[in-house]
């Protein structure tokens, strides 16, 4: 039985007349990481703020662990973590003086070296944090918005800026907050940080969700890819049947593109044709479309349209299509 920790219904926010987020809905349970992926300007931001009980939405309803974020923030404190795009940390205090104030401040208990031991800050404890990198900083609003390990912690770009050691780190850092169970809301303009990490994901773009559902639901929305070299002396006549769609412009450059809905069916076709006629297949890649190509299917198809988009199934908070 699932538990949603945070429902978000039916979400509109707006600035004056401007409608930054349009009618977004879904549901991130018990123990699961859900990522808020999106163009710039899609309304991610703003859909966090509000969850957060930053901001009172123009209408809908949001409940994080039954609550109203907004009006019962004090009673949420406790049991959520929050790290934002910007930390407001005063420069002149050092880290160990931050983690200490930041403690003093929560009524959650927790062991701050270890944190900052596994978050690879142990070292700079003595420094002023307007001394530290910008990667340093980021991974400091790591350990401060997971102190005491909240139920439900809400990660705004956690890892922008990092290096790609420091990324994997914070990675592996976060996999251990979902082995303990916490539930996290992550937004994130890195693609493979949202594969690498969340249970389910939505793309947002102009206020609105244009897919969602888990990573395999949010996959099948493009076609999957085959690809070879037409091997010299075979003609395109000789090419077995595909259900999928073979790229003509590629093809008059010698090259077999099938862009297919069934990836394993035209695989075998390719198999069972290549042995029959033992044929080498040189440059051979069969793929499933990746994150990127769904981002981009997403991005392409409202290109020019008007809102509501057709060319795109919109999908719930749980992956069933509306
Ligand atoms: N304070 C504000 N006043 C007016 N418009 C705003 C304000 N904050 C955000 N917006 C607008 O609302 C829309 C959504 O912004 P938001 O920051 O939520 O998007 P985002 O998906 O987080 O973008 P990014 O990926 O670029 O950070 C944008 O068009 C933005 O310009």
């Amino acid at each position: 039985m699932q538990n949603p920790l945070i429902e978000v219904n039916d979400l509109r926010c707006s600035y004056g007349s401007f409608e930054a987020v349009r009618g977004v809905d879904f549901e991130v349970n018990e123990g699961e990481l859900f990522a808020l992926l999106g163009t710039n300007g899609a309304g991610k931001t703003t859909t966090m703020e509000t969850i957060e009980g930053h901001r009172r939405p123009s209408s809908g309803v949001v409940r994080v662990l039954g609550l109203d974020p907004f009006r019962q923030r004090k009673q949420l404190r406790s049991q959520t973590g929050i790290m934002l795009q910007e930390s407001g940390f005063a420069g002149d205090l050092t880290v160990a003086e931050t983690v200490s104030l930041w403690q003093a401040m929560s009524s959650r208990r927790s062991d701050t070296g270890a944190a900052l031991e596994r978050l690879d800050l142990a070292h700079r404890r003595d420094v002023r944090v307007k001394q530290l990198s910008g990667g340093e900083r980021r991974r400091l609003d790591l350990v401060l918005a997971t102190l005491g390990r909240p139920r439900v912690l809400f990660l705004d770009e956690p890892t922008t800026g990092l290096d790609p050691e420091s990324r994997k780190t914070a990675w592996e850092f976060i996999r251990e907050l979902l082995a303990e169970g916490v539930t996290m809301l992550l937004t994130t303009h890195y693609l493979d940080e949202a594969e690498s990490l969340a249970h389910r994901l939505a793309i947002m773009h102009e206020g609105r969700i244009a897919v969602s559902g888990s990573l395999v639901d949010v996959l099948s929305q493009e076609r999957a890819q085959i690809s070879f070299d037409l091997p010299s002396g075979a003609s395109e006549l000789d090419l077995p049947e595909f259900t999928g769609e073979l790229d003509a412009d590629q093809l008059a450059r010698g090259h077999v593109h099938v862009q297919t809905s069934s990836l394993e069916s035209d695989l075998r076709a390719v198999v069972q044709w290549q042995s029959a006629h033992q044929l080498p297949l040189l440059r051979f890649r069969a793929q499933h479309a990746s994150l990127n190509d769904v981002f981009h299917g997403v991005v392409d198809s409202h290109r020019g349209q008007v809102l509501p988009f057709p060319g795109v199934p919109a999908v719930g908070g749980n992956g069933s299509v509306r």
